[in-house]
């Protein structure tokens, strides 16, 4: 069998994008072995000799989590950053009772229906630093039969003394990370903002894109959300001419209430941010084709996990009703090079692919799901951005990885590595076909069995 077997060689091949999918169990090999990681390989001591970690997450399983440790790191200093409040915040700090290294700290959520939706990872090392950004909660029903992604940073070598400027990358990684973390406005956090001093991180090629709850005006109106996005594509986007008939494209596993009607906020205020190009946002946007992935109905039945693989698509009937110009946009989830059609959506991504989705202008996997609550929705005449939640992902563009015009593509695990980028579902998108439906996890679907022969009647 062809390919890196170790965690530090499958690391080392999907450089220097560093953009894996998690390994699924129950599907061909071929389909684990390049460009794929596990949260045991993430954790492995050839990854660094782990001295502390925290985890950034919305839910999780401690005792699972604790096992995903190797053995001799079960003791080291563990920090978890949740936004849970009230029972679910005393059940989850009884579960981490039980293991004397954790320690908790509960990020404010101050603006109604947000959530702590952010997953990353800080990997302490007796060597330097390691910074994960990912989609999969740390609960085992993430890791193994679902389609997530991750991003892993290169060894952040440690600094002789710390430093906000020194370590900085071409990207500005250090400035908004440090940005981020200090939004939480967290105590428990100063330690690992010192960390992130302390470390040299000038080898990181991705922008930070966060979002946490606010309102934020003036200059931090870009700092966060899909301004962020829209102040990033008009620094470092592609050239208005190149991109003129490529598509956005929006692959996610849950939506909110976006509005009565799609100009309401889906294709103006988001799209406007997606579509910008290098110099401006004045696209006309009705010339951009806009490309949202999500399962259907018969991609959960026909799962790997059967129905209960929506239990983590929460896309609501009272939802899908008020914004029926929502399926007009809607693509099947289908990823026949990767080998994981049939292993459903956890992760995020947004992008600018050709037509053809050979080419890809920009890259972004994150865990914002499609909603205002995450992106941000612009208040008083777009003097302000309010955004609900705490998200996080990382952006590619293919000068910072020295390729000219747009990343090449391809889902093809065959032809994986020497710059081009893996995708994890198939391009071009291929629409709804006429009975198809999107998924929705709060009715019944009683006409055909799943994979386990079981139909899905929700409480
Ligand atoms: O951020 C995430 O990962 C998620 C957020 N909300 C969820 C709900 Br509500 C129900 C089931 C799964 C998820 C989920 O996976």
């Amino acid at each position: 069998a062809r390919g890196p077997v170790t965690p530090s060689g499958v690391y080392k091949a999907g450089q220097p994008l560093s953009f894996f999918l998690t390994k699924v169990h129950g599907i061909e090999n071929k389909y684990n072995r390049f460009c794929t990681m596990d949260v045991k390989d993430i954790l492995s001591p050839e990854m660094g000799n782990l001295t502390a970690s925290c985890q950034f997450n919305y839910m999780f399983e401690v005792p699972w989590l604790m096992k995903q440790y190797p053995q001799q790191f079960r003791s080291k200093p563990l920090l978890l950053v949740h936004g849970f409040k009230g029972a679910n915040k005393a059940s989850l700090e009884a579960d981490g009772a039980a293991y004397s290294n954790i320690r908790f700290c509960q990020a404010r959520l101050d603006m109604p229906y947000g959530t702590h939706h952010t997953k990353m990872m800080f990997l302490l090392y007796d060597n330097g630093m390691r910074v994960v950004v990912h989609t999969s909660n740390m609960m085992e029903h993430d890791w193994f039969q679902k389609t997530q992604g991750m991003w892993i940073s290169p060894l952040f070598p440690k600094l002789s003394k710390p430093s906000s400027t020194l370590g900085e990358s071409p990207t500005g990684f250090k400035r908004d990370l440090l940005e981020y973390v200090g939004a939480y406005q967290a105590y428990q956090l100063k330690d690992w903002k010192d960390h992130i001093f302390h470390h040299d991180m000038s080898s990181a090629r991705v922008f930070i894109v966060g979002s946490c709850p606010g309102r934020h005006a003036g200059d931090k109106k870009s700092h966060f959300g899909h301004m962020r996005l829209r102040r990033l594509l008009h620094d470092h986007g592609p050239e208005k001419e190149l991109v003129r008939t490529w598509p956005v494209l929006g692959q996610y596993s849950s939506v909110g209430t976006l509005g009565p009607a799609k100009e309401s906020w889906l294709c103006t205020e988001w799209l406007q941010s997606l579509a910008t190009v290098k110099g401006t946002s004045c696209v006309p946007l009705m010339t951009i084709p806009l490309q949202l992935i999500f399962p259907t109905k018969d991609d959960v039945r026909t799962s790997l996990e059967g129905y209960p693989a929506g239990g983590s698509i929460p896309y609501s009937i009272h939802v899908a009703r008020k914004q029926p110009y929502l399926h007009t946009f809607l693509h099947q989830w289908r990823s026949e090079g990767r080998g994981r059609s049939r292993a459903m959506p956890h992760i995020k991504t947004y992008g600018r692919p050709s037509p053809s989705g050979k080419e890809l202008a920009w890259f972004l996997v994150t865990s914002a799901n499609l909603s205002k609550a995450a992106w941000g929705a612009m208040e008083k005449k777009g003097s302000q951005l309010m955004i609900r939640s705490y998200e996080l992902g990382v952006l590619f563009f293919p000068k910072f990885f020295e390729v000219k015009g747009a990343f090449r593509t391809t889902s093809d695990v065959d032809s994986i590595g020497g710059g081009v980028f893996p995708l994890p579902y198939d391009l071009p998108v291929t629409r709804y076909s006429k009975g198809d439906k999107p998924w929705i996890w709060d009715i019944a679907h009683k006409e055909l069995p799943d994979t386990n022969g079981n139909m899905w009647c929700p409480p």
